[in-house]
């Protein structure tokens, strides 16, 4: 039998709890779910801007005046508010709130215009092209319903939307035509109806933008961020703290004489080694921290909000945790540099990265398996053989 999971297209709890609700979604999500739903808005909000109170020509000849004032000074007023959405959203970075909020408003100006043009267009009798236009406002609610497919939203986030918008369109729809209780019915189990399939798209959307994250943003060998995640990570974080003027710490991290393992135990195994060391980062950092494989054997650690004297703890807990060990039990240690936002006046992530890079560089020189820090102490692996 067909389980909910397949359903919806996913393979575990996790997966389908991500579409429920953004709770758990990993930042990277977060922040392309947010650009993909405002780069969405502002070609519709741009259109629309133009578009809406142009037609309000079209009203103007083909309408009694009586009505069609009126129409138009709706369509300038939401002229004006579909060119606001389309400024705001031009940025595209814009952050989850604000990507919510900014659909909200544009879904809300056709489900409030249709709620102000009912009791205009029931006062007028009209024929031919009038009659045309009048009863193209009464699809207003299922677009905006069906509009809701266009954007990937989870399910809470679908709900809240479809009670607010389906309820105010319900309303509508009992406004313009409520005497006759079985055609209500009707429109309003269509309403439901699109609300279903838009639903399920836009949760397939949300599905299909974390796979492909999923994919894009996490190395296949040890599982952690990819470069190209990482530098994203950095991008935004570093805006955030550098706002906040918020501490920041970062540890530039290499195996020690990797090649060698390569050439001594065989690729598979120096493949081992770089599954095993990525298990330690990650169970030696915080959530909201992040490991991300920077290159062959180099390893990149953020500690958002971290000062250096706190980043030193990690470093220790990871250097007691180990790394990874030899098949004859020989543990691999790194060479590791270590930079803080605030104690190096850092301008910037790729400064940070450079300066916690020139410190690693200075680790390998001084005799490798240890950490030089910020204010140039140096913290050591445990005395032990180094690797092979
Ligand atoms: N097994 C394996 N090896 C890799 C991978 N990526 C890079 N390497 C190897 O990592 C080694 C890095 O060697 P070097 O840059 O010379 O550095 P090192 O031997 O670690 O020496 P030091 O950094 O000076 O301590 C090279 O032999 C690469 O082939 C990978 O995905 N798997």
């Amino acid at each position: 039998m067909l389980s909910v999971y397949q359903l919806f297209g996913v393979n575990s709890k996790e997966q389908f709890a991500d579409l429920i609700s953004a709770k758990d979604h990993q930042d990277i999500i977060r922040q392309h779910r947010s650009e993909l739903i405002a780069s969405r808005i502002y070609p519709f909000a741009l259109l629309f801007a133009i578009l809406v109170p142009i037609w309000g020509v079209l009203d103007l000849i083909f309408l009694p005046a009586e009505v069609s004032i009126q129409f138009l000074i709706m369509r300038l007023a939401s002229g004006i508010v579909f060119f606001a959405l389309a400024y705001v959203t031009k940025k595209i970075r814009i952050g989850m709130k604000r990507a919510l909020t900014s659909l909200m408003l544009m879904l809300m100006v056709p489900t409030l215009f249709y709620q102000f043009s009912t009791p205009l267009i029931d006062k007028v009798e009209l024929t031919g092209i009038a009659d045309i236009l009048i009863h193209l406002y009464g699809l207003l609610p299922y677009v905006v319903i069906a509009s809701l497919a266009l954007f990937p939203l989870t399910l809470k986030e679908f709900g809240l939307f479809a009670v607010i918008l389906t309820a105010l369109s319900s309303w509508g729809l009992y406004r313009a035509d409520g005497s006759d209780l079985t055609m209500l019915l009707v429109q309003v189990w269509l309403l439901l109806v699109i609300l279903g399939v838009s639903m399920f798209s836009s949760l397939q959307q949300v599905r299909y933008l974390i796979s492909q994250m999923v994919k894009a943003s996490y190395d296949g060998l040890t599982k952690l961020l990819t470069r190209r995640a990482g530098m994203d990570i950095m991008e935004s974080l570093f805006r955030a703290t550098g706002l906040q003027q918020s501490n920041f710490a970062v540890l530039f991290i290499d195996l020690d004489k990797f090649k060698n393992i390569n050439d001594t135990l065989g690729h598979d195994a120096g493949d081992e080694i770089l599954r095993q060391t990525s298990k330690a980062l990650s169970s030696c950092i915080r959530r909201g921290d992040a490991a991300i494989r920077w290159g062959g054997e180099e390893f990149l650690v953020l500690l958002p909000h971290t000062e250096a004297s706190s980043a030193k703890n990690v470093v220790q807990r990871i250097m007691e945790t180990g790394l990874a060990q030899l098949p004859d039990g020989t543990p691999v240690t790194a060479s590791i540099g270590m930079a803080e936002l605030v104690e190096d006046h850092a301008a910037s992530w790729k400064e940070l990265v450079e300066l916690a890079d020139q410190r690693l560089y200075k680790a390998k020189q001084s005799g490798r398996a240890k950490c030089i820090c910020p204010d140039s102490t140096e913290l050591h692996f445990p005395k032990l053989e180094t690797a092979v």
